[in-house]
């Protein structure tokens, strides 16, 4: 095996599928890309992208599972492994899309699926056994990538801001790239010319979390498309004060990270009774939970980044970038170019699936894949784990 192992890191070119699934537990990504090199040198190409969604049962036993008042060890036991199978699904459906064969694939990295995360006790739990992909596609795994960044007193947690450096560093801009998934975060990417700058990042606070959960339980669908509910209504300004007021994560300074341990189902229960209380309409509901996502995106700039830095771009990637209403607050908010990802690069959408190759392509080569700077680690580390195939 370790020959193979040191032919798969000695090729030129490798060809990788990136998978990850996120807090919003809409689907699976999967990104099948070229890697050429490593480190600095590292250069991506996507070649497909797919995403295979969860069905509405999946969904909602998995928003089950990430409550500790409904989990139970069997239900995360069986899931690990059904996940596992899934993803290894979701890793041949995007192979097969471009004639490729898994047999001309080098690695799969596979972020999993966070159930719980938990800093403070420098515990998180991303469950999708590796083992199951491996033997599922035939393809050497790698994954369960947050743990060894807690080992070394990290938050776990953001990891993309890593790659965020390695491919959107810009000449002379100062730019920010922001993930609206289920769960915001920012990198601030300084211009290549200011080399000694660090990278600052974090965790915001809810992105579609809450928004989807109000959509959910108020008309049954999904998530807002496009926002057009949220446009429909009026964002209550009394109500989006005590929602930012409420919100303790705000103040908590970087490093931090956060998830639906934080934005749970018992918190958009109490919210929206807020909201029947005041009388809201489903509309105007739904455009003050997305105003407070808004919100927690703009102050957090405002606390955190904008007294040392002066950015000169924000470029905006996850499903939160097709959310209009989003859009527009940012850009009424921000006085700087906001820009969604798929005009400058490649599909946003497949961002986080592309981030976990390079990833995994660091760790298989043993470099370090974790910036302290954004989680907060000790030190710079490898983080990573592998299945092999028979
Ligand atoms: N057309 C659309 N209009 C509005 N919102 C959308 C649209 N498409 C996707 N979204 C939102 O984006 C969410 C999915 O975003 P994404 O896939 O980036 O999240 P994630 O990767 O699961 O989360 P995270 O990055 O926090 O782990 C959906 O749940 C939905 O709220
Ligand atoms: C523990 C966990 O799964 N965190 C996710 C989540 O979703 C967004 C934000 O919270 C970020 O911290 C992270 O994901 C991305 C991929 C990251 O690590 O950069």
């Amino acid at each position: 095996m370790l020959k193979k192992l040191t032919a798969i890191v000695e090729s030129n070119r490798k060809l990788a599928v990136g998978l990850m699934s996120g807090t919003s537990l809409d689907g699976v990504d999967a990104a099948l890309v070229e890697i050429k090199g490593f480190g600095p040198g590292t250069e991506v190409k996507l070649l497909a992208f797919d995403t295979t969604p969860y069905s509405v049962e999946e969904r909602e036993q998995l928003i089950e599972l990430c409550d500790p008042k409904k989990s139970t060890v069997e239900k995360i036991c069986k899931m690990n492994v059904v996940l596992g199978d899934l993803f290894g699904e979701a890793a041949l459906n995007v192979i097969k899309k471009t004639g490729y064969l898994p047999k001309d694939i080098q690695f799969i990295s596979s972020h999993g699926q966070t159930i719980y995360h938990w800093p403070e006790e420098r515990s998180t739990l991303q469950i999708g056994e590796l083992a199951n992909i491996a033997a599922k596609t035939g393809i050497l795994t790698v994954g369960d990538f947050r743990p060894n960044d807690m080992a070394y007193d990290g938050q776990g947690a953001p990891l993309v801001p890593f790659v965020d450096r390695l491919l959107f560093s810009h000449e002379t801009k100062n730019r920010i790239l922001l993930n609206i998934g289920g769960i915001s975060n920012l990198s601030v990417v300084p211009a290549i010319s200011e080399i000694n700058r660090e990278v600052s990042a974090f965790d915001i606070g809810p992105g579609n979390v809450l928004i989807d959960g109000a959509v959910r339980r108020l008309t049954g669908k999904t998530f807002d498309e496009n926002g057009d509910l949220a446009k429909k209504g009026t964002i209550h300004d009394k109500l989006l004060e005590s929602l930012i007021e409420e919100d303790q994560f705000l103040q908590i300074k970087p490093p931090k990270s956060t998830g639906r341990e934080l934005y749970t189902e018992d918190r958009l229960g109490q919210i929206l009774m807020k909201a029947k209380t005041l009388n809201l309409s489903m509309e105007d509901t739904i455009a003050t939970i997305t105003a407070y996502t808004v919100e927690m995106i703009v102050q957090s700039l405002s606390l955190y980044i904008h007294k040392e830095h002066t950015i000169d771009q924000l470029i905006v990637s996850g499903g939160g970038a097709y959310n209009e209403a989003i859009m527009d607050g940012l850009r009424n908010s921000l006085p700087y170019k906001v820009s969604k990802m798929d005009d400058i690069s490649f599909n946003g959408d497949a961002k986080e699936a592309i981030a976990f190759t390079i990833l995994g392509n660091q760790f298989l080569h043993g470099e370090t894949n974790n910036l302290p700077s954004a989680t907060g680690a000790s030190q710079s580390v490898i983080m990573g784990k592998l299945a092999l195939p028979s």
